[in-house]
């Protein structure tokens, strides 16, 4: 059965070049971002960006990943994503997962489009055989024409998604998680986008989206999760976070 289970999960970032100067040695009490803590015995500085996270998201949730710049929305995704590596707690997935985000990641800018989908693809778990028998299509679908014959560094950052939406969601996974880089490609591929998505998830069992667009949330979203500097301010249906989140705001 799909599932995410988070247990006491905390992300520390470290930042290897932060100057004495830059930051303070002490814990600051910022508007936006994660919690910056004191320097470790060894001089080290790092934000914690996921604090004590406990989440348990079951086969049919659809959740929204709310919160100001730096909440820890994306350490999120990619925590799940196994991307990070979590300091402390426990990470569980059950089920395939395909990530709407990092989009250079598994990707080569010197190779083609082409190459790109079996790259990606193989990263995503294919085999070489089985991306193959698959490129023509997801090439067909991604719209980019005779651009697959170029280079990846040739494109612009919405055509790089449209690549990477088309190569991840060709796999039918059980969950996805997507960021909201998503909004980089145009209007119309937007639309197909929804459409491919909407299909997906009625197929996939679990969605974990990280965005800024109340419009795109409702659409798409069940839960809601409002993050603070790392933590869950409130964690219930889309609508009520909304409110509880642009009521914080307005205050
Ligand atoms: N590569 C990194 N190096 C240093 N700090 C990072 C890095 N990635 C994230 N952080 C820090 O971790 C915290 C959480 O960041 P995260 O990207 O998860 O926020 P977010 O909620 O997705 O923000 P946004 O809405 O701006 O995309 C922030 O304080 C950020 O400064």
């Amino acid at each position: 059965m799909t599932s995410i289970t988070l247990t006491h999960v905390t992300v520390d970032i470290p930042i290897f070049d932060a100057g004495s100067r830059s930051l303070k040695n002490n814990v600051m009490a910022a508007a936006t971002g994660g919690q910056i803590k004191p320097r470790d015995g060894n001089g080290r500085v790092s934000i914690r960006a996921i604090d004590d996270l406990s989440l348990d998201l079951q086969h049919g949730t659809k959740i929204g990943l709310i919160g100001h710049n730096g909440a820890g929305k994306s350490t999120i995704l990619r925590t799940i994503a196994g991307i990070y590596e979590p300091n402390a707690g426990r990470v569980e997935v059950e089920g395939s997962v395909a990530a709407m985000f990092d989009i250079g990641f598994g990707m080569d800018p010197d190779a083609t489009g082409w190459e790109n989908i079996i790259l990606r693809g193989m990263l995503l778990g294919f085999t070489r055989r089985q991306i193959e028998a698959r490129s023509d299509d997801i090439g067909q679908w991604s719209g980019l024409g005779e651009f697959l014959d170029m280079p990846l560094r040739t494109y612009s950052s919405g055509m790089s998604t449209r690549l990477a939406f088309a190569v991840s969601t060709s796999i039918t996974p059980d969950i996805l998680l997507i960021d909201e880089g998503i909004g980089a490609g145009d209007a119309a591929f937007i639309d197909k986008a929804k459409a491919r998505l909407e299909e997906f998830i009625g197929n996939a069992g679990l969605l974990v989206m990280a965005s800024h667009s109340d419009d795109l949330l409702r659409q798409w979203c069940t839960d809601g999760l409002w993050m603070e500097h790392g933590k869950v301010r409130y964690h219930g249906p889309i609508e009520e976070t909304l409110e509880r989140y642009a009521s914080s705001r307005a205050v």
